[in-house]
């Protein structure tokens, strides 16, 4: 029987036919071209030994619940999550079922100065392309969409592209794969994407077979504060939230809470009311 994540990438498959038809590779890499080289971010991700870093999502809908917020601004959006601390802004550009775009993409690169992710379902080698050339920084490559030459060769992609690979896991084994492949920036997926079930134990259970030198995203499931100190005990480098953000009213003030509650270890007693 098809998961969710089959019926996505079937729905991606498509749209990316039209893409293709309309923009050709070759006109990606002059656009790609253009532009100022992609920022480095891992060492500004490695949060673990400093406080929990906060990468914040501009999320419209998800299959799980729905519509969430209209944001008719995302480069506004954006702009609140820079000003409130988050070290990477993650832009989902999936349209079917999470309302996202690359204009979403070029609106808030015009916006803000730190990276920015293009979190999508990426299966072809062109989404690639077409990051960059949308002035992405990293790109999500999730391991469960993608077979083990897919994943070595995306990786390599991402990086001589000058971005950094952000590897999606959900289980010790397909962290295992990342781990083969070469991934030095893993994001443990609380949401299981082929039932949408969030367990957010999933985090601190994976993040034992990964190694020092990983830097270590804990993804989906933060509803607030208090749940961003739970990774930070379970030594998360940093949190990768969506929907609290944008449903919570003051974006900038909702990512300003979560950092500190994810302060380094010494200063999170100021953290103890949460
Ligand atoms: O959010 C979903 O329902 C979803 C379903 C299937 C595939 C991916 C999905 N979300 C993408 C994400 O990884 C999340 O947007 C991201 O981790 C933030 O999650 P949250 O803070 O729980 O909104």
């Amino acid at each position: 029987m098809a998961t969710v994540l089959d019926d996505i990438i079937a729905g991606v498959r498509e749209d990316l036919q039209e893409r293709a038809r309309q923009v050709s590779l070759d006109a990606l890499k002059e656009r790609a071209g253009r532009l100022d080289p992609a920022k480095e971010v891992l060492a500004a991700l490695r949060g673990r030994s400093a406080g929990v870093r906060v990468i914040a999502e501009v999320k419209r809908s998800s299959p799980s619940k729905g519509a969430l917020a209209a944001i008719a601004d995302p480069a506004a959006l954006a702009a609140d999550y820079e000003a409130g601390g988050a070290t990477v802004v993650s832009v989902l550009t999936e349209q079917r079922r999470f309302g996202g775009s690359l204009q979403d993409l070029v609106a808030v690169r015009a916006a803000v100065d730190i990276p920015i992710l293009r979190k999508d379902f990426v299966v072809t080698p062109y989404q690639i392309w077409e990051a960059r050339a949308h002035g992405a920084d990293l790109v999500l490559l999730i391991v469960a969409a993608l077979n083990q030459d897919e994943l070595v060769s995306y990786i390599e992609r991402t990086r001589s592209l000058g971005m950094t690979p952000l590897v999606e896991v959900h289980d010790e084994a397909e962290a295992e794969r990342a781990l083969a492949a070469g991934a030095d920036l893993i994001g443990v997926n609380n949401r299981n994407l082929k039932t949408l079930e969030v367990d957010r134990s999933t985090f601190a259970r994976v993040a034992q077979v990964l190694p020092e030198h990983v830097v270590r995203i804990a993804e989906s499931g933060v509803r607030g504060p208090h749940d961003v100190l739970e990774f930070a005990r379970a030594q998360a480098d940093a949190v990768l939230v969506g929907e609290c953000l944008v449903t919570g009213g003051d974006p900038r003030s909702a990512v300003a809470d979560l950092i500190a509650a994810g302060a380094h270890p010494s200063s999170r007693a100021q953290s103890a009311k949460y």
